[in-house]
């Protein structure tokens, strides 16, 4: 387990440029050092803002985009193409924009798929793919991710790991449907903490007012069924990348107020 490193950007597009930067950084560094790389993106609107602030990058053409892995943190269970399915979100934000191998873009399945509406289906065919991919350098039945990012959700959520369900218990299994999901939709499929945490870096991107009360509660000590955010963690690093107004509670000896 890593423990938190924080990182506070003036405002939600300033992080959202330089999370993206990072991000080149480390994929470039993955393809020199090993070949390729494999990144874990994240829905929601800090992670959509990161793949927009990418795609208008000029250094993202120094990424390789044949020889990087995509997967998914979690995906909400919706026809193919479904405006709020975030493939579709990250398609428009920049994939459609860029020259990836499509066999290396490993959208989860969607509810119209061969798993048809059987959520726990689309999740095991999902960690199949996953236990596929993963190679006897790596700790167990998935990838280790270069980067796997997250967005937290103002409940403290992770991927589809919302606070108190079944999913955010899970001990076994790399990948799980959700039900009864406070936020739309209610079926969801989602990576599970054990699968967060074969990651060699995992991101948790905190942007504005409404994730400060979030991030203040798992970054001070916060249990991970309570929140989820709070027990996602990378094997070599853990990385909050936050805004002003995302960090505006944090405790002061985390994030002490600049001085006068
Ligand atoms: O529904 C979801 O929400 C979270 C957080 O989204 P945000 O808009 O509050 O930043 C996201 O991380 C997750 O992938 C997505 O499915």
């Amino acid at each position: 387990m890593s423990a938190p490193q924080l990182v506070v950007h003036r405002d939600k597009e300033l992080m959202a440029q330089a999370a993206a930067a990072r991000l080149i950084t480390k994929i470039v560094d993955a393809q020199s050092g090993r070949g390729s790389a494999s990144v874990v993106l994240t829905g929601g609107r800090n992670g959509n803002g990161l793949l927009a602030a990418l795609a208008a990058a000029p250094a993202r053409d120094a990424i390789d985009w044949s020889r990087l892995d995509l997967w998914w943190g979690d995906e909400r269970f919706l026809p193919e193409g479904d405006p709020e399915r975030n493939v579709t979100q990250a398609r428009a934000a920049l994939l459609d924009s860029v020259p990836l191998d499509p066999s290396r873009v490993h959208a989860m399945p969607a509810s119209d798929g061969p798993h048809g509406t059987d959520a726990e289906a689309a999740a095991a065919a999902y960690a199949e793919e996953l236990a596929r991919a993963a190679g006897p350098e790596d700790h167990g039945d998935v990838p280790t991710f270069d980067v796997l990012m997250l967005g937290v959700g103002p409940d403290t959520h992770v991927a589809s790991l919302f606070p108190e369900l079944p999913a955010v218990r899970e001990t076994e299994r790399t990948v799980v449907g959700v039900h009864g999901a406070p936020k739309p939709p209610p079926t969801r499929i989602s990576l599970t903490l054990p699968a967060i945490r074969a990651a060699r870096e995992v991101w948790l991107l905190a942007a504005g007012e409404d994730k400060a009360n979030a991030a203040r509660i798992a970054l001070s000590g916060a249990g991970e069924i309570q929140a989820p955010a709070a027990g996602a963690y990378g094997r070599s690093r853990t990385l909050w990348l936050l805004d002003s107004a995302a960090a505006s509670q944090l405790p002061r000896d985390l994030y002490p107020p600049a001085s006068p």
